[in-house]
């Protein structure tokens, strides 16, 4: 058996068997998700972090492409009871770092307690607890990872739907997962991928109906490029914004975000319309919140922890949401999010 090791910020090391071998450093989080982890290692919001796995076994319906939310694995290494050989082949394939037999139980309890925490990881052959350690000396807080979206975002515009017959969406792409561009382009909008950095007249140059921020790992602070997008534009382009999204465009209108002790991540994140009293399941992947809503209402909370999961304006046409209602891994329920975002332009459109 090749072993691995985990050093933990909190002074651990636990040692593990290795599945993918390597060396690597990241965030250590967990999801409470039990099915779509396809799904969960391709979202590119996980980019600089260790994922774990609390459900123990990761893996029993192989590995399919057409279920990829990116074209690559995202996290830097992957944590589990369990993984079957179908996902130790894969991440080996993809050179990300993979252990199981451990307690994963015990890691995640410590996640909860202590928040998420640094980790260093060493898997293989040649894996050594030192090894480990040296990862988790040279391992950033996410906050730290200023340039992330340039790991994430694409190049260069592109257009999805070309002669689609329904609004046209700017989507800046800070690390979108595919299900956004693909719930948008299912409704016939136009959509118009944009690179992380896009400038205002990047944007003025295409005229869309509704500009759309994506969701995308780290700090939202960090995309200053979006923020200033979001200052430009509100009040003239509808705008709408999902997970780091809503985070960008509260924090672009007077708004403020801050770091959560360990977030939410799973696929049964109970959420509470404040206008209807209806409580849908949803799929959710954060570790920041919005802490001030600014200029927005709040009509959408977490039922656990009363934190803010939709903000809204009529006034300035804006709708956002914390969790992901393009579902992937997770629960449909919140699909008619793309028509609301839709429709926003229309009327926008129309009344102008
Ligand atoms: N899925 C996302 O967009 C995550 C947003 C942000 N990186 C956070 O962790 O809160």
């Amino acid at each position: 058996m090749e072993t691995a090791y985990v050093a933990l910020e909190s002074g651990r090391v636990v040692e593990a068997r290795s599945r993918a071998p390597g060396t690597t450093r990241g965030e250590l989080v967990f999801t409470t998700a039990y099915t779509g982890y396809e799904e969960s290692l391709t979202d590119p919001s996980y980019e600089e972090q260790v994922l774990t796995f609390s459900y123990p076994l990761i893996g029993n319906y192989g590995v399919r492409e057409e279920r990829f939310e990116s074209d690559r694995v995202h996290p830097r290494a992957v944590v589990a009871r369990e993984l079957t050989d179908d996902v130790a082949e894969w991440l080996t394939e993809e050179d990300v770092p993979a252990i199981d037999h451990l307690d994963t139980r015990d890691l995640v309890t410590g996640i909860r307690e202590e928040g998420a925490m640094k980790c260093g990881i060493a898997a293989g052959p040649d894996a050594t607890e030192a090894a480990a350690r040296e990862e988790l000396s040279a391992c950033k807080g996410m906050s730290e990872h200023t340039d992330i979206g340039q790991q994430v975002s694409v190049a260069k515009r592109h257009t999805h739907n070309p002669n689609g017959d329904g609004p046209h969406v700017a989507l800046v792409d800070c690390g979108a997962k595919g299900s956004i561009t693909s719930s948008l382009v299912e409704r016939d909008a136009v959509v118009d991928v944009l690179p992380y950095d896009a400038t205002a007249a990047d944007v003025e140059h295409l005229d869309p109906d509704i500009l759309f921020i994506s969701n995308g790992p780290g700090d939202p602070e960090n995309f200053t490029a979006a923020h200033a997008l979001v200052e430009e534009f509100v009040g003239e382009v509808p705008l709408a914004g999902i997970c780091l999204g809503q985070q960008v465009i509260a924090g672009a209108l007077d708004g403020e975000t801050e770091k959560m002790d360990f977030g939410h991540r799973g696929v049964n994140q109970p959420v509470r319309d404040l206008r209807s009293g209806r409580v849908v399941m949803t799929t959710q992947n954060h570790g920041y919140t919005v802490s001030e809503p600014g200029q927005l209402e709040v009509t959408q909370v977490n039922v656990n922890d009363d934190t803010p999961e939709g903000l809204e304006s009529d006034e300035l046409d804006v709708l956002t949401r914390q969790y992901h209602p393009e579902a992937n891994p997770g629960p449909n329920d919140s699909l008619d999010f793309f028509d609301d975002v839709l429709a926003l332009a229309k009327d926008a459109e129309l009344a102008a």
